[in-house]
């Protein structure tokens, strides 16, 4: 990885003024390192339904694709990528060419996701998110103390903004990854102001 990355997150629940598909090629259309389908209250079916037709939008505008919380969905549309929550990275996992993210919310998943070959971790939630309600943020030194047990990529989460993204990214981690925001960005306008922050940051 030599730039700093933005991952989008999904959430249809939260898009208000376009129809799913409308703001996955939107999004899909701006400066993104990333796109993590997560519908989690889908069924595999459903999922595996959504997850072909958003992959033939991604992969119109080269954006790699990672499934949510499904091994089974990701390799059957051979997407980029599978993200998983800390508790459900298999001990003996053939990745079969997906590269393996996790969430993590502790230094101690940071290290153990590491150890059990996860390719990449997102550390969260950093800020107060109306997304994750009554949890507090873990803040800077959360991603600090991270970066200093890790060798792996960190994507930093939760209430990511404008006003906040070039400090995280000073923590050392390597993107951010952003999901409310990136929902209702109708104009891309939030996602591009975001990259010109996570650029300059020296
Ligand atoms: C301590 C703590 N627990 C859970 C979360 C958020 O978890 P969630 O995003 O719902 O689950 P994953 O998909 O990331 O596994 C948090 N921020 N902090
Ligand atoms: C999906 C997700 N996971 C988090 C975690 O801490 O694991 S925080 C989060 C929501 C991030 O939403 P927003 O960018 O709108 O704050
Ligand atoms: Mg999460």
């Amino acid at each position: 990885m030599n730039k700093n990355m933005i991952y989008v997150v999904t959430n249809r629940n939260l898009i208000k003024e376009e129809n799913f598909y409308e703001a996955i090629e939107r999004c899909s259309q701006a400066s993104i390192d990333g796109l993590i389908l997560r519908e989690k209250d889908l069924s595999t079916d459903e999922l595996l339904e959504m997850a072909k037709r958003v992959k033939v939008i991604t992969n119109k505008y080269h954006i790699p694709l990672i499934i949510n919380g499904n091994i089974e969905v990701a390799k059957k549309i051979n997407s980029y990528g599978c993200h998983l929550s800390y508790k459900d990275i298999p001990n003996n996992y053939h990745k079969e060419g997906l590269k393996l993210g996790a969430s993590i919310h502790s230094v101690e998943e940071a290290i153990e996701s590491e150890r059990l070959g996860v390719d990449y971790i997102i550390a969260g939630n950093i800020f107060e998110t109306d997304c994750k309600p009554g949890l507090i943020g873990k803040g800077i030194e959360f991603l600090e103390e991270i970066k200093s047990r890790v060798s792996i990529p960190i994507i930093a989460i939760g209430g990511i903004d404008i006003d906040n993204a070039k400090k995280v990214i000073n923590a050392g981690v390597n993107g951010v990854a952003i999901m409310s925001s990136a929902m209702n960005d109708i104009n891309n306008r939030f996602i591009n102001k975001l990259r010109e922050e996570v650029e300059e940051n020296i």
